[in-house]
């Protein structure tokens, strides 16, 4: 690797170049470093200012953090003197700066130079599932949560759009409290669990209503979608508000090759508005890939099983659907009503990856397995190559 792959040039170059061997093992060591939200080393975001050594073998690092009181910084701060550990023998010192109004500039324009300015739109290869309810209450939230977790879990790279303005819950349920930080114009989203989450309670303080109207909505989710620095994400998650309002035609425009997840309860009423929200999938022109029951069937520890909300409703949903969209919209699973999925919820610990083996979190990892294995969303797209 020589020195122009380790560090950018213009305004973002470092103030003290490498020019020793010792000093380039130094920024070696230091590319293995990544910035925990941008998710690129940190030498070639220009966020390494200089690494000089003394006559002890000891070495004092520069750091430019994108900006003040970052909070991630102790992360930063830690994974730095980790990676210089094996290079320097004397002590380590790790000194936290921050850029300059113009270095974020130079930056916000590296990262989005080559990218569209909605990174999920047509021409994008990330699998796109929008997961919605006909009613409220019936889990939507934390089945989102917990299979965007188990994707991540599963080493795929993850994305989780919180569309559920109104009832917005997501955070709660992944344990966020962090606000989003801006570089210049651009949010980098809070990771939770390995999953980029993007939610307007980000941005406003608990417990405060949001009365906002269809455009209002609209704009909300058009920047969540384009100011948003997403990176590459294999799997964006969408969780929609419950019915069938403008959110679910917003996301239509804005991520047109998004797939529906039905989630349904097990009652037949339940069943029937979950299935016409399965249908306005014919107006926006989105497929359904598939349904899932949620607080189904619960068996208890004397082994018998308690249908609180009846049973069926999810095989209903899948049928309906099926008929009408004339496609194969299967059912994924049927989640039982689990006190464990509950209470985890409620700790903001996700029972896909705290409570695997539990009666809720096992059926959610083979619904995650199933999703995982879902080829990108290349089906029925114009490839570019042209036949020969
Ligand atoms: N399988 C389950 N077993 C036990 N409790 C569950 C289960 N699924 C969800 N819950 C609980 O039900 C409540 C409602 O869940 P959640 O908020 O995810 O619903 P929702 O459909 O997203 O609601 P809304 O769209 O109205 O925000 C929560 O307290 C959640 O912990």
């Amino acid at each position: 690797m020589n020195s122009i792959d380790l560090y950018p040039s213009g305004v973002l170059a470092p103030d003290v170049a490498p020019a020793t061997p010792q000093q380039h093992s130094a920024w070696r060591a230091l590319a293995q470093v990544i910035d925990p939200e941008i998710r690129q080393p940190i030498t070639t975001l220009g966020m390494v200012s200089a690494v000089e050594f003394d006559g002890d073998d000891g070495v004092t690092v520069t750091i430019r953090l994108t900006i003040a009181g970052c909070p991630m910084q102790d992360t930063i701060h830690t994974d730095v003197q980790n990676a210089l550990a094996p290079v320097a023998e004397g002590q380590i010192a790790v000194h936290l700066t921050s850029m300059t109004a113009e270095q974020r500039v130079a930056l916000q324009d590296n990262l989005t130079a080559s990218r569209p300015k909605n990174p999920f739109g047509k021409e994008s290869l990330t699998k796109i599932y929008a997961v919605a309810s006909g009613k409220g209450g019936v889990g939507k939230s934390t089945i989102t949560a917990n299979l965007a977790v188990g994707l991540a879990d599963r080493g795929l790279s993850v994305g989780l759009i919180d569309a559920d303005i109104h009832g917005f819950s997501i955070p709660g349920l992944l344990g966020i409290t962090a606000k989003p930080t801006k570089v210049e114009d651009m949010i980098m989203p809070p990771i939770a669990y390995g999953v980029k989450v993007m939610s307007i309670g980000m941005f406003l303080d608990a417990d405060q209503p949001v009365a906002w109207r269809g455009p209002m909505l609209h704009r909300a989710l058009e920047q969540f979608v384009t100011d948003v620095y997403w990176g590459d994400v294999d799997v964006l998650l969408i969780d929609l508000p419950p019915g069938t309002g403008d959110i679910a035609i917003s996301t239509a425009q804005l991520l047109p090759n998004a797939e529906l997840l039905v989630i349904t309860t097990p009652e037949h009423t339940a069943a029937q508005v979950a299935a016409r929200a399965g249908q306005l999938s014919t107006q926006t022109s989105q497929p359904v890939s598939g349904v899932i029951e949620n607080m189904g069937p619960m068996q208890m520890p004397d082994g018998t099983v308690i249908e609180v909300f009846g049973s069926g409703g999810g095989q209903a949903v899948s049928e309906r659907l099926t008929d009408v969209l004339d496609q194969d919209v299967p059912l994924l699973g049927s989640i039982p009503l689990d006190p464990v999925l509950r209470t985890d919820s409620e700790h903001g610990t996700p029972s896909v990856v705290t409570s695997p083996t539990s009666a809720a979190g096992s059926v959610l990892r083979e619904i995650v397995a199933t999703l995982a294995s879902a080829r990108r969303g290349l089906a029925g797209r114009k490839l570019p190559v042209s036949p020969k």
